[in-house]
């Protein structure tokens, strides 16, 4: 018997072999994941039906559950998955945190987005009845992930309330502790009494502003503003600057001492790129968040009001009941391309997840740069102090710089109360060929920390492995 069963296992391992011959290093690592996915879809089909957790203590039929649904995923067979994982839930296990969220997470990878929110706010709810019928972790993944649903309905609004929400149920979770204090730093409300540092004087350019204005055809980015309003132009730059130029040099004075005192002079990135990028989100810098503050209410909140005045809804940028701009800030960071220092030349071709964004110019010590956009065929450069702004779905990129450093501060704006998404999918789909190149390596790609995030809480894998038993 001995030798038959040696004999057969040189013969798989003769097999498996043949199978790899002339194949790629990552084609025989995928060759191997689906085995390793085929052996737990079957060990875990035998777990159920042996009902083995009656008789080894170390798993849960949960645990089978999760692995089994994450070895099926991996065969690219996500929609067994979300039904064995419903019909589980429905069954057996109603109110099971873990597997509401694994069930959420597949939903949302299949792009069910309604289905995924309703599990997710069914684990949030859970954690808030009873904060110990489920794991912090898990509750926070179910608030990290419903609000991504909101992002990708283009609902931001929306989104920040179940993130602050969520930072308030779990203040020890880091990820929505960052967007929650996103809200306390940039909304209108807040800081509106902080003094501001010495040299940040706030003394650029207030309405009424005079604008440049750009037509962009034949983009679905049209279709989230009021069309006759609007007239095509969606890119716009600011013809007297927003910011003095004393006033842009105090920033980068205290954005390179920032970078001196806590980051050893080590500039970190908010974005992974295709190509290097160097920045930092301006709440990290104390000293800049009165400043961005009263930036955004006295400038750059009443320059968007000129620009886009009229939503796709009728509704208006300014709302008419406060005079308050109805503007929130997504993201801000403030960017460094240095073609000497580190080869941080550029930025790929991207969409923002934003309704509008500003690329607002700090120095004038750099040679190439300016923002390309797609639509347009060119690119649209600014002075310093100067800002470009644009509707956010507009495909752009930051275009080479061949000499110096250049900075900038970047925002990514929504507006509150305006869900843009629905509007977005009804613009044209059509995207028009460029003649102008936009300076990128193909297949540029631009990602956001958060965006990271999002992949990492979606990947999450189950407790136990039971692959690696065989
Ligand atoms: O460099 C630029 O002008 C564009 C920057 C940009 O698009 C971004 O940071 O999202
Ligand atoms: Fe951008």
């Amino acid at each position: 018997m001995a030798n038959v069963a040696t004999d057969t296992d040189e013969m798989l391992e003769a097999y498996e072999a043949r199978l790899y011959i002339g194949k790629s290093e990552d084609e025989i690592c995928a060759i191997k994941q689906r085995k390793k996915h085929s052996t737990t879809v079957a060990v875990c089909q035998a777990m159920l039906r042996e009902e083995t957790w009656h008789i080894d203590s170390n798993v849960t039929e949960q645990d089978i559950y999760l692995s089994y649904v994450t070895a099926l995923e991996g065969l690219h067979r996500r929609y067994e998955a979300i039904d064995i994982l419903s019909n589980a839930i429905d069954m057996y296990f109603p109110d099971d945190p873990m597997l509401l969220l694994a069930l959420a997470r597949l939903l949302f990878k299949a792009g069910n987005y309604d289905d995924a929110l309703e599990k997710c706010l069914d684990v949030c709810k859970i954690y808030k009845s009873d904060p110990n019928s489920c794991d912090i972790d898990t509750a926070a993944d179910a608030y990290h992930l419903a609000g991504w649903v909101k992002i990708h309905g283009d609902d931001h609004t929306e989104a920040y309330r179940i993130w602050s929400e969520g930072s308030q149920a779990i203040p020890s979770c880091k990820v929505l502790a960052r967007q929650h204090r996103k809200r306390l730093c940039w909304d209108i409300q807040s800081n509106e009494n902080t003094p501001l540092q010495e040299g940040l004087v706030g003394d650029g350019a207030l309405g009424p502003f005079e604008i440049e204005g750009f037509q962009a055809c034949d983009t679905p980015a049209q279709a989230i503003f009021e069309q006759s309003t609007q007239q095509n132009k969606l890119v716009f730059r600011s013809n007297a600057p927003l910011l003095s130029q004393a006033e842009c040099s105090r920033v980068l004075e205290i954005v390179d001492q920032f970078h001196q005192e806590k980051l050893g002079g080590v500039w970190g990135t908010v974005r992974h790129s295709s190509v290097k990028t160097t920045d930092v989100a301006v709440e990290d810098i104390p000293a800049l968040r009165p400043w961005l503050q009263k930036l955004l209410s006295t400038r750059v909140y009443p320059f968007l009001a000129t620009c886009f005045p009229v939503l796709a809804d009728q509704s208006t940028m300014i709302d008419p009941s406060t005079q308050l701009s109805r503007c929130r800030v997504h993201d801000a960071f403030i960017v460094r391309y240095d073609a000497e220092r580190d080869h941080s030349f550029s930025l790929p071709e991207h969409n923002d997840t934003s309704v509008t964004s500003c690329v607002i110019t700090l120095n004038d010590s750099f040679e190439g740069g300016g923002t390309w956009f797609e639509a347009l065929d060119r690119v649209i450069d600014a002075d310093i102090g100067h800002v470009v702004a644009f509707a956010g779905p507009l495909r752009h990129a930051g275009y080479p710089i061949t000499k110096g450093t250049r900075m900038i501060l970047v925002l990514f704006l929504y507006v509150h109360g305006f869900k843009y998404g629905k509007y977005l999918e009804n613009g044209i789909p059509t995207r028009i060929k460029s003649t102008v190149p936009s300076g990128d390596a193909p297949n540029g790609f631009v990602v956001y920390n958060q965006t990271v995030e999002l992949v990492n809480t979606l990947n999450q894998r189950p407790r136990l492995d039971f692959s690696g038993e065989f």
